[in-house]
């Protein structure tokens, strides 16, 4: 990589010597005379690197480096140090400089030091690029909630994402969102400067898992020849996220409850018990309550995982959403195909909010891009769309959720069908949506109970 690097020393010739060297390597290099010099320069502009000579008249190498660490905090400082001095260099470490190199004839030892400096410098870059990627991916703009639900949501999860202590179980079908929001409560929280380590339970297998998540200690069992970190480790001051948590069997949900109750852990083979900070984010599908009553989920830890439930509704119950999410399905996967697709025919809409999206958002997104894949023109249409969504639509009645209650969407063929075929499907879909409950439909309808036992005979006889 090249770096922007400041060379401060008082002796003319060394200055001019290193300015060459570094030059040589296409770095961009301005040279000091003084301790005063420099601090001054870091006003207009702060480099990557620095080299400051230890022993200079006037402010001292110690000294400027102790503004040097106020002034451009994230730029390393290498010290020059001649012969006889190096106690000042081990002084100037602990004031946070970050190597030294003791000034020879030739100069040798800069490179190397000045070598390993740029490799820090190259990764730091690398995973700042890498962070403010994942800051602008996860930011709170980029969940659509344009319907209600997930307003509500929204509100929550900006609460809990400045909460960076609570556990946080998130629960909802498969594709609704749940690792993208725990990401998002992530970056938008306390702990985004940590990592965020995401583990499957069911991706690994249950023999391994204990390992991989407490790491072990060199000599733990055979083939453990040295100590490993395991994922409790790489998540401290960060968020640790469990999906699928309802699969983890009964023994390392005993163990898991335990690191949650005393917030400590000890590697296998280790006898010391290592504190850890992070926040567990917990998700899965499967109703919890179910499996506590069945056996297969142990109701404690249930309890210390469901400080804030997060319940991520299905995208047929969110309504709103779709259209939104299809446009910035349509934009992503435009960019990766290289397609100047911008917009969505009347009719391709209708059909995309009619859908019930049974794999959610996830299914919503391979919809796109299938579609992009073969779209033609700017605009995209029904002819791109999957059988299901067309099928869908020629049903009679469609149930959606707008706001709060369902909503049965009919859909008559002037001249196919009769008033008294919709007032069927009508009466069956109401039915469906209360349970089965006959009352609550009969309610629902404006019918008496025995009004609408009539209607049912008299389908069930038509049939
Ligand atoms: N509110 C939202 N706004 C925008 N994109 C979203 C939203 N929710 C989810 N997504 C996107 O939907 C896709 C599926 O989400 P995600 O993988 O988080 O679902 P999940 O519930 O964890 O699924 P699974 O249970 O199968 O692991 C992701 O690509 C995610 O970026």
């Amino acid at each position: 990589m090249n770096a922007t690097i400041f060379v401060t020393d008082d002796e003319p010739a060394i200055r001019s010597a290193l300015v060459k060297r570094i030059t040589r390597r296409n770095h961009r290099v301005t040279a000091f005379a003084s301790g005063e010099d420099l601090v001054q320069a870091l006003d207009h502009e702060v480099p990557d690197l620095l080299l400051l000579d230890v022993k200079m008249p006037g402010l001292s190498g110690l000294e400027a480096l102790k503004i040097c660490r106020q002034k451009a905090p994230f730029s390393l400082v290498i010290m020059l140090t001649a012969y006889g001095t190096v106690q000042d260099a081990v002084e100037a470490m602990k004031l946070g400089a970050y190597d030294f190199v003791i000034k020879t004839v030739d100069l040798e030892g800069v490179e190397q030091v000045l070598d390993r400096a740029l490799e820090l410098l190259a990764l730091r870059r690398r995973m700042s690029f890498q962070s403010e990627q994942d800051m602008g991916q996860y930011a709170l703009t980029e969940l659509i909630a344009d319907s209600n639900a997930m307003q509500v949501l929204l509100a929550q999860i900006r609460e809990i994402a400045h909460n960076p202590k609570s556990t946080v179980l998130m629960l909802g079908e498969t594709g609704t969102g749940k690792e993208f929001v725990a990401r998002v409560l992530h970056h938008n929280g306390s702990r985004s400067a940590g990592p965020f380590i995401g583990v499957n339970c069911t991706a690994i297998p249950r023999e391994l898992f204990e390992s991989e998540l407490f790491g072990y200690e060199r000599g733990a069992f055979t083939g453990a020849n040295q100590r490993k970190l395991g994922l409790l480790d790489r998540a401290e001051s960060g968020t640790l996220f469990l999906d699928e948590i309802g699969d983890l069997d009964l023994g390392m949900q005993a163990k898991l409850l335990r690191v949650l109750q005393e917030r400590t852990f000890r590697r296998l083979g280790g006898t010391d018990d290592i504190a850890v900070d992070f926040r567990l984010i917990a998700a899965t599908n499967r109703d919890l309550k179910k499996e506590i009553a069945a056996g297969s989920f142990r109701e404690d830890l249930y309890f210390r995982l469901n400080v804030v439930a997060l319940e991520l509704p299905p995208l047929r119950q969110r309504t709103e959403d779709i259209l939104p999410l299809c446009m910035k399905a349509l934009l992503h996967y435009g960019k990766e195909f290289g397609k100047d697709v911008t917009d969505i025919d009347q009719e391709t809409r209708a059909l995309l909010e009619r859908y019930s999206y049974p794999g959610n958002i996830r299914e919503l997104q391979n919809i796109i891009e299938r579609a992009m894949i073969f779209c033609q023109g700017r605009t995209l249409t029904a002819n791109y769309l999957p059988r299901e969504l067309h099928d869908q639509a020629k049903q009679t009645t469609t149930t959606v959720v707008r706001g709060e209650a369902p909503l049965i969407r009919v859909e008559m063929e002037v001249g196919k069908q009769t008033l008294a075929e919709i007032e069927e499907s009508v009466i069956e879909e109401t039915l469906r949506l209360a349970d089965y409950n006959k009352s609550l439909a009969a309610k629902q309808l404006g019918l008496t109970r025995f009004a609408l036992d009539r209607r049912l005979k008299k389908i069930d006889k038509d049939r």
